[in-house]
């Protein structure tokens, strides 16, 4: 593996308030088998690594330098495989919904830099950022005939949150409509996942991948894990909780225009089965996807969908059992103010 790191461009955002910290900055360098990647820095320290390959985050640190998501040791950065961990995008279809191979195929596409994005209404002062476009090329028209622009911003706040905003467009000129489903695929490192709770999903109804995604209903208690999961959460709230006792960490996941929660583990009988993940890395990761999968959505000719996910991590000194996803404010440092997140000071 050549995991040879050459810099080439870096871009400096406007210089930060505070004069003992660097500004956000966005880097384009070449990343393992020379695979062009952008690392995003913002002032505090923490940092985010995506290749273009895929529009893949494959690392995403706090200021501590820690990494926060997990990314197999045998991950293979060679197209046409998917790279094993981080925030893999399964677009235009989740898993086996449909006639395309597992997951679409945006996950193993050569996405492009945007260099001239239409405005987002989402503040970006202080923020790295960098903006990826995924159009079909004549070989993906004919195994889904349809003319999209896929546009997605991943930055980094000031506080370390990861932002991905998706922007999907039907520029058909056939006049006629397409649907898809969709997932951001984060894979969590965690430190041992028997020891993690899910809160956020309990009480909802689920389609169990394992006994041919019939609908079950979840019990009251928040989740944990014993054995290997691949669930599909209806209609949730905007707002999951990861709690990592060992680690003393919560991650905080919020979504918009995402109905659907995944929460995938294999477990050690499928880790041994897959040839990019190692035997025991499933004690290591844990994948809570935000996706729109049992809904389908349907866009006309000239129609935009956007799906947007945020995550932060924070100390555990989170209130577990008390996550009301309806609350304005929560009992960690975040909450939300104005429809959009912020840390209290
Ligand atoms: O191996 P992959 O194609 O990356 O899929 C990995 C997993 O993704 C999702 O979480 C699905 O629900 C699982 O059924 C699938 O096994």
């Amino acid at each position: 593996m050549s995991g040879e790191k050459e810099k080439s461009t870096v871009t400096s955002a406007p210089p930060s308030p505070s004069p003992s910290s660097v500004a956000p900055s966005v880097e384009f360098s070449k990343g393992i088998n020379g695979l062009q990647k952008v690392i995003l820095r913002e002032s505090r320290g923490s940092s985010a690594e995506v290749y273009l390959y895929g529009g893949h985050v494959t690392s995403w640190k706090n200021d501590h330098g820690e990494e926060l998501l997990f990314l197999s040791s045998k991950a293979i950065f060679k197209p046409p495989k998917a790279i094993r961990g981080g925030i893999p995008i399964c677009f235009p279809q989740f898993a086996s919904h449909g006639t395309l191979d597992q997951h679409g195929f945006a996950r193993n596409r050569f996405w492009a830099v945007d260099e001239d994005p239409p405005p987002f209404p989402t503040n970006t002062l202080n923020k790295a950022f960098v903006d990826l476009i995924l159009k079909p090329s004549e070989e993906d028209m004919k195994i889904w005939p349809h003319s999209f622009e896929y546009r997605l911003r991943i930055a980094l706040g000031p506080g370390g949150d990861l932002m991905l905003t998706s922007r999907i467009r039907n520029t058909n000129s056939d006049g006629k409509p397409f649907s898809f489903t969709f997932a951001y695929h984060t894979y969590f490192s965690v430190s041992d996942i028997s020891e993690v709770r899910v809160e956020g999903l309990e009480t909802l109804d689920y389609l169990d991948n394992l006994q041919n995604k019939e609908r079950f209903t979840e019990q009251g208690d928040a989740l944990t894990f014993e054995s290997e999961v691949d669930k599909i959460y209806l209609s949730t709230p905007t707002k999951i909780a990861i709690i990592d006792h060992e680690k003393k960490r919560t991650f905080v996941l919020r979504k918009d225009g995402l109905p659907d929660a995944v929460v995938w583990n294999p477990w050690d009988k499928k880790a041994k089965a897959m040839a990019d993940f190692g035997d025991d890395e499933y004690k290591h990761m844990l994948c809570v996807e935000a996706a729109a999968v049992e809904k389908a959505v349907t866009l006309k000719p000239g129609e935009e969908w956007k799906g947007r996910l945020e995550l932060s991590a924070v100390p555990s000194s989170y209130c577990s059992g008390q996550l009301d996803p309806q609350r304005v404010a929560c009992c960690d440092n975040y909450g939300f103010v104005d429809g959009k997140v912020s840390q209290a000071k």
